[in-house]
């Protein structure tokens, strides 16, 4: 099976997924091919033909049987006929489509699927790209990132390093050691990173949401998307936010990990001397692939754990504000601390094995995958691993959160 992405000009873009399809024959696309046993189908989905016999067994289902795509629901498909030939279905020319697209044909038992998806931009052409989505994610993310580093330093220390006794002894002996400058290790390449990362989050999941439901920002007070909308472009914002995440994350854990007080004359040197030698270091020793190690494990933590995130922002808040109104600061306060715990809870878990499997290769490689580390983890110290770091997970998760959707709900108000 094949996967592509196709930009149709000013038709929007579409998903593919390819498949060999056995006695499929193609309409006038310009990439049908009528002999080909094996299609791509983003052009096909204008006259896509299927044989008579095939027809029969064939089920169909178009998205104006799914929510989400009101211009469907109102339009009936026409269908073109062939000879021996009858058409999925044909676009209407014009036709504005707002939400998904997609068809899938089964040929009969055991036979070969074929999915098809299909998103236009094109009605969404007239509106305009939440840009300021970005730019709101990146400001409200730096400003809950600050506040927060302290608490990830220590939650770090705890998920990697036995010697410490419990939160409070951590956190004195990294003042002790370190002063408080210790808490602070790491920072700068979050910050700089957190431009990428946060607006990615955050512009994706808008600009997602925008596609699913065809409402901006500021028109989703007046019509609340799904929920499962909600959770779907969440997830999105998050799997692709890991892939950027990914480097500087590890790069952080690894600053992070470094006990060794700083510039003392005499005292041993850390092995990396900040994040770009840091960067430099995993590249020469591990290759640009280390440079992604914990990469997987990190899209596993994030991809779900950022849709109960934007699910628990956005039912908190619809929950506590009169229908059509802005959310009071107070709510959007305490709705964005508890997504933030919400997804931190879930995510803890993930978030031990992520971190250590980060580590790992430091010395020597230790796990074979992420469900070997799990594994020797939970044989080597109980199933209580999983939840190593989740009170301080949950405490800086609070204030960072709540910061986060506070700035970026005021950054749009005032844009908007
Ligand atoms: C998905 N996961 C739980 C990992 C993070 C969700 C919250 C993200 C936020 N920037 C923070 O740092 O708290």
């Amino acid at each position: 099976m094949g996967v592509g992405l196709g930009w149709l000009g000013r038709q929007g873009f579409c998903f593919l997924l390819r498949q060999p399809w056995r006695g499929l024959t193609m309409g006038q696309g310009p990439s049908c091919h009528p002999q080909s046993q094996d299609h791509w189908l983003g052009w096909g989905i204008r006259a896509p033909v299927v044989p008579a016999h095939l027809a029969r067994e064939t089920t169909l289902h178009d998205s104006s049987r799914w929510p989400g795509s009101p211009e469907l629901a109102r339009s009936p498909l026409p269908v073109a006929q062939g000879p021996g030939t009858r058409p999925l279905f044909t676009l209407p020319p014009g036709l504005n489509i707002s939400g998904r697209l997609s068809a899938w044909a089964r040929e009969g038992e055991g036979g070969i699927q074929l999915c098809l998806l299909f998103w236009s931009c094109q009605s969404l052409q007239a509106q305009t790209m939440p840009v300021e989505e970005f730019v709101a994610g990146w400001i409200s993310g730096a400003v809950g990132l600050v506040l927060g580093h302290p608490f990830d330093t220590v939650k770090v220390r705890l998920q990697t390093q036995t010697t410490y006794r419990g939160i409070a002894d951590c956190m004195v002996r990294i003042y002790r050691h370190e002063s408080l400058l210790g808490f602070f290790k790491g920072m700068s390449f979050p910050i700089a990173s957190i431009a990428v990362v946060n607006s990615v989050l955050f512009g994706v999941y808008s600009n997602a949401l925008l596609l699913l439901t065809a409402t901006s920002h500021q028109e989703r007070r007046a019509q609340p998307p799904s929920y499962m909308h909600i959770f779907l472009a969440g997830c999105t914002g998050g799997f692709l936010q890991a892939y950027f995440l990914a480097p500087f994350d590890l790069i952080k854990v690894r600053l992070q990990n470094q006990t060794e007080p700083r510039a003392q004359p005499g005292s041993p040197q850390p092995r990396y001397h900040g994040p770009m030698h840091c960067a430099a270091s995993i590249f020469q020793e591990e290759g640009p692939r280390g440079l992604f190690r914990g990469a997987w494990a990190l899209t596993l933590r994030d991809t779900p754990t950022l849709g109960i995130y934007f699910i628990t922002y956005e039912g908190l808040c619809h929950q506590y504000t009169p229908e059509g109104q802005n959310p009071s600061s107070a709510t959007v306060l305490v709705a964005g601390g508890f997504a933030g715990i919400a997804s931190w809870v879930t995510a803890t878990p993930l978030d031990v094995i992520k971190s250590r499997m980060q580590m790992d290769g430091l010395r020597r490689k230790v796990y074979r995958g992420v469900l070997d580390c799990m594994v020797s983890s939970v044989q080597q110290e109980g199933l209580g691993v999983f939840f190593r770091g989740l009170t301080i997970n949950s405490a800086r998760a609070f204030p960072v959160n709540a910061v986060t959707f506070l700035s970026y709900e005021y950054l749009l108000r005032w844009w908007g």
